[in-house]
């Protein structure tokens, strides 16, 4: 069987861990420092279950409410991860935005998407609860997952959960694994 081509946005406020995940997932390794993006392309190779996985991970600059969203992002993207940081309110308000506006732009309510609430290792700086990050996860009716980028598994969960997504909505079985979990 040829490898799938698969190409996933990841997108969300600044610094709310975008950069990281994706380095997770590709590399294995946590990056302490802060460098902002305007734009990082990542490849990796995976098999599961038994597919193998072409990933082209898109990283994106950080947005915020008044951003227009790129319309290069709305044309070619088989699956969006739209991140938040559990220590802030305003990222979980700005996914919300960006939901919206992605919505709206690719005209398909039912697109591939994960939302995850990053950074669930900084239990004492906490603004946003589990229960709102699922609430929120129902209302868009797609898959939730609180990570922390330092979890190479966590990290590497967000993309396995996206490239399901995307089969599902190939109309293949995608994953059996249903709703939210937290790492
Ligand atoms: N404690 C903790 N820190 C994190 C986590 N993920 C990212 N960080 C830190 O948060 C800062 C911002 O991370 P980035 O990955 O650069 O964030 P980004 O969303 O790509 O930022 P922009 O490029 O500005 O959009 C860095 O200092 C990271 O080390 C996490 O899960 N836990």
């Amino acid at each position: 069987m040829p490898a799938k081509q698969r190409k996933i946005a990841v997108m969300g406020s600044r610094s709310v861990g975008k950069s990281s995940l994706a380095i997770q997932f590709v590399q294995g390794q946590f990056v302490d420092s802060y460098d902002p993006t305007i734009e990082n392309t990542f490849n990796k190779n995976l098999k599961y279950k038994g597919q193998e996985y072409d990933v082209l991970v898109v990283d994106t600059a950080g947005q915020d409410e008044y951003s227009i969203f790129p319309t290069q992002y709305s044309v070619d993207i088989d699956g969006y991860i739209l991140v938040y940081s559990i220590d802030s309110e305003q990222s979980f308000e700005v996914v919300q935005v960006i939901y919206d506006k992605l919505i709206d732009l690719v005209g398909n309510p039912n697109v591939p998407l994960v939302l995850v609430g990053n950074k669930n290792d900084l239990h004492n700086d906490r603004r946003v609860t589990q229960d709102s990050g699922r609430k929120l996860a129902v209302e868009m009716k797609v898959v939730f997952l609180e990570t922390s980028a330092k979890d190479h598994q966590c990290a590497s969960d967000i993309f396995i959960k996206s490239l399901m997504q995307i089969e599902k909505a190939e109309g293949g079985t995608g994953d059996e694994k249903k709703g939210c979990s937290i790492c």
